[in-house]
């Protein structure tokens, strides 16, 4: 049995230290050798001490660097360790010998990371990067205020060690950690998974609670399936595209980072599909504000601030929720009769579009859909509120096209020469050709069903014409008899 004065001491030790200070390699083993005899016997404290002059000698000569990067800095988490956890899922080859596997309940996928202990190699433009996960696991003390006894928990500190050759140390700060970062937002981007709030009771959105509800947006609406004029859908990416990447342009003009879209047409044209396909093509979520349940501007303000950035606000059916065309007494509308008048406006509704949510937030994109353009406030809709009105109209041949591709994944068809005409003649909406379309999954009967639709409302609409004109006839007729018998 060793005995305390048998450990050799410090000096000792660095002496040893110095005789072989010309070779790294042989420092290393006297390293692993010191690390080897002291566990049996030297106390803790000292061996750390031990350690830790020797590492320090043995930093200077190797020409490896590390760069330690902890999962918290103080209170607030570190989002360089977030962005290596995220990037390194992507890098995970056949080295590592342990993986961990879990999956949250919203995910759709499972989430595997390295265990603690293994390392990953990584490449870089000609260099070569070494992470290790390490997780050390430490006693917390805390005070029970309730007993005003301490207790200890065990806490789990994780970091990464990235080690590289001392000589990329500018490359790895200036280009390589950058780099992770930029690459972990755009991997979380691809995964993200877009969600739908909606007011009415308190939910738990993003760890936070607050007033809004969220469940994950399922609706496949995309701008492929959408059925609308074709040069209008492709002005309409340009705009989001044009949208997305003009952070700095924004922020050079002195104009808040978002945009309005006024969505207006007959129901069942696909404004609410338009919403949704949006949302899936920029990966924003959405929250759908009913402003029925609004009580005060107060309210709405409140909620403006708890909705998160790059989101859509969307506000459906805005003619039938708020008396839009009185301004100039203050728009006093109360949606909830029981509430008194004069406490949710119209200049609140046009403050929270372009005032306070200009200080509130940044890539926000706001949606009005109406089925009564005409009746809204010219107020509501300049530029700068609705920045851009999108008018969804009536099927068009090339709509049909699009729904016939998506329903039956058909081209062409006999009967397209037939389709073509007839719905020239008569305005059925995308939500009525889609109908017939899903009544058989036999091409040629599902065609026949939209001609024969078509026909249908033809006869309806020159049934209508000659009863419009036969009244007038009878009017006619009716006030020349009474002429007549005068
Ligand atoms: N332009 C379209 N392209 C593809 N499908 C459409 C389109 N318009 C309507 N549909 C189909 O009809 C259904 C109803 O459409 P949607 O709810 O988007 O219409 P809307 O214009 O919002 O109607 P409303 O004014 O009544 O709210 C959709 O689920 C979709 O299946
Ligand atoms: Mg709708």
């Amino acid at each position: 049995m060793f005995s305390l004065s048998d450990m050799p001491s410090t000096s000792a030790v660095l002496s040893t230290y110095t005789t072989f200070a010309a070779s790294a390699v042989l420092v290393r083993t006297v390293i692993n050798e010191v690390q080897n005899v002291s566990n049996q016997i030297v106390p803790k404290g000292l061996q750390e001490k031990i350690m830790s002059k020797l590492g320090f000698l043995m930093g200077n000569l190797s020409s490896t660097m590390c760069i330690i990067i902890d999962e918290t800095n103080g209170l607030s988490n570190n989002e360089v360790f977030e962005a290596a956890e995220v990037y390194l899922r992507t890098r995970i080859n056949t080295s590592v010998k342990q993986l961990k596997v879990s999956k949250v309940p919203r995910e759709k996928n499972l989430s595997v990371t390295i265990n603690k202990g293994e390392e990953i190699i990584d490449n870089f433009d000609g260099m070569l990067l070494k992470w290790k996960f390490v997780c050390v696991e430490t006693q917390k003390t805390t005070l029970d205020s309730d007993n005003n006894n301490f207790s200890n928990e065990i806490v789990e500190r994780k970091s990464f060690e990235l080690r590289f050759d001392k000589k990329f140390k500018d490359k790895v700060l200036d280009s390589y950690l950058p780099f992770v970062l930029e690459r972990s937002k755009a991997i979380k981007e691809e995964k993200k998974v877009v969600r739908i709030h909606a007011l009415g009771y308190y939910g738990e959105v993003d760890g936070a609670w607050g007033p809004w509800g969220s469940v994950n947006l399922q609706h496949p609406s995309t701008f492929d399936t959408l059925a609308m004029d074709p040069t209008l859908k492709q002005e309409l990416i340009e705009d989001l595209n044009r949208f997305v990447r003009r952070r700095h342009f924004y922020k050079r003009v002195g104009k808040a980072w978002k945009r309005g879209y006024l969505l207006y047409g007959p129901p069942g044209t696909g404004k609410s599909s338009l919403v949704a396909a949006m949302a899936n093509y920029l990966k924003f979520h959405v929250y759908d504000l009913e402003l029925a349940s609004l009580h005060s501007n107060a309210e709405l303000r409140r909620l403006l601030v708890t909705t998160k950035n790059r989101s859509i606000l969307v506000i459906e059916d805005i003619d039938c929720s708020i008396n839009l065309e009185n301004r100039e007494d203050g728009g006093e509308y109360s949606p909830n009769p029981m509430i008194k008048k004069n406490q949710f406006t119209l200049s609140g509704l046009l403050n929270f579009i372009d005032g306070l949510w200009s200080s509130c937030g940044d890539e926000r994109i706001i949606v009005l859909t109406t089925n009564h353009k005409d009746r809204l406030d010219p107020a509501l809709l300049r530029p700068g509120r609705m920045d851009m009105h999108v008018h969804m109209s009536y099927c068009t041949f090339s709509g049909f096209k699009i729904l016939a591709s998506n329903y039956l994944g058909i081209k062409s068809h006999c009967r397209f020469n037939e389709i073509e005409r007839l719905m020239v003649e008569v305005e059925v909406t995308p939500a009525e050709v889609a109908e017939e379309l899903m009544k058989s999954e036999d091409v040629d009967a599902a065609m026949e069903k939209v001609v024969k639709f078509l026909c249908k409302k033809r006869s309806e609409r020159v049934g209508k014409i000659e009863g419009g004109r036969e009244k007038k006839v009878t009017g006619k007729k009716r006030k020349a008899r009474s002429r007549d018998e005068q």
